[in-house]
């Protein structure tokens, strides 16, 4: 089931591959009601002819066709023509299935349950009344079935019933397993997508202050837990202002992205780095000692040093120091914050002690 799951969302994709489109999830399940209706008016059809009613399988051939037509004009951008199409096709092959061949007894009308779950899932949430007058129409169609339609037909034996009952059972189970997929799968992308802002800057797409913050929370909390080390740094680019006033604000844009990236690719695994602000950076470092911390900053001090940035227009390249500040966690640590807050006044430290060096919080060298 999954896997036949797979290839149809995968076949209901195939226009909608690279979409940037808001529209793409709609699309997706216009398309998959298509090929749904597609398979099984085929599938019917086989039965008819295999069964020796060949002239009776016209009406599942006009019903594969239509459903063929509704399927390119959605692909081919028709969006519009294609949602509409739809329901009257359906509504109109169901109909004509349970009074020429299958009876109500067989429960085909059954099969109208599709449209209210496509009413709600193929249509804008602002088509409010499009989706109550769709599921009106299903209704309608199927009380017509249901009151009007014999209930059983020359070729509805009470065996090619209950084969038709289960049939509707399972089109219609695989339907909702469907739509809930493509619901569930927009709802996951959403979140993602929700979450990445939330949690990333966007210029130099490390994570942001908010979440590097939750997680030097969440490193402190672990580390006095389990009465482990960490460390925190924050690495302040050198003279940025002059870099922004000689060269411009979008080439001080590149400049904090390629240091950003330096660091990004520097950090071992575990640990956190986040754009602090401006030209700010905060480092967090689980499970590691002032010494370690240290020799690791000191290694991006000058991969960042060594940094050729060239710019366009500009012959030479644009050099940029770091200065760094370190603190490690102490006995009596309360807060992050104040790990934070050494950290700080060692970067200040550095900054009075010439630039382009790591300090380290003095109180931990007494
Ligand atoms: N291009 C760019 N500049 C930024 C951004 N955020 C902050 N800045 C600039 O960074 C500069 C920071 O200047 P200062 O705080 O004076 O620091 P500095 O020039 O680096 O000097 P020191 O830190 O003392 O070495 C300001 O000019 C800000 O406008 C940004 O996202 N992009």
């Amino acid at each position: 089931m999954s896997f036949f799951s797979t290839y149809l969302q995968k076949l209901a994709l195939i226009s909608l591959k690279n979409s940037a489109d808001v529209d793409h999830n709609r699309k997706q399940v216009v398309n998959i009601t298509y090929l749904l209706a597609i398979v099984v008016s085929f599938i019917s059809g086989l039965i008819f002819v295999w069964q020796g009613w060949f002239s009776e399988s016209l009406v599942h051939w006009i019903g594969m066709c239509a459903s063929l037509v509704g399927f390119t004009l959605s692909i081919k951008g028709h969006s519009r023509s294609a949602r509409m199409l739809l329901p009257f096709a359906y509504a109109l092959y169901v109909s004509f299935c349970t009074f020429l061949f299958y009876g109500s007894q067989s429960h085909f009308q059954w099969l109208l349950i599709v449209l209210a779950a496509y009413s709600v899932a193929g249509y804008r949430v602002s088509s409010g009344k499009e989706q109550v007058l769709l599921c009106c129409f299903a209704l309608l169609v199927f009380a017509f079935n249901q009151l009007f339609a014999p209930i059983s037909t020359q070729y509805s034996s009470k065996d090619f019933q209950l084969f038709v009952t289960l049939a509707t059972f399972i089109v219609a189970m695989m339907f909702v397993v469907l739509i809930a997929g493509v619901v569930v799968n927009k709802l996951r992308k959403l979140n993602e997508h929700l979450r990445y802002q939330a949690e990333v800057d966007e210029l130099t797409r490390v994570s942001n202050r908010r979440k590097v913050l939750a997680e030097a929370v969440n490193v402190f909390a672990d580390a006095v837990m389990s009465n482990q080390r960490c460390c925190f740094a924050i690495l302040d680019l050198d003279h940025f202002k002059q870099i922004n006033d000689r060269y411009g604000h979008d080439v001080g844009d590149r400049v904090l992205q390629r240091c950003a990236q330096v660091m990004q690719n520097s950090i071992r695994r575990g640990d956190w780095l986040g754009r602090y602000g401006g030209e700010e950076f905060v480092l967090i470092m689980p499970n590691t000692r002032l010494r370690e911390a240290y020799d690791i900053m000191e290694s991006l001090r000058i991969q960042i040093s060594d940094l050729n940035i060239f710019v366009e227009g500009q012959d030479q390249p644009i050099v940029v120091t770091t200065s760094i500040g370190v603190a490690e966690i102490k006995d009596d640590t309360l807060r992050y914050e104040q790990i934070l807050a050494r950290a700080d006044a060692a970067l200040y430290l550095a900054k009075d002690n010439g630039r382009n060096r790591v300090e380290l919080d003095m109180s931990e060298l007494e």
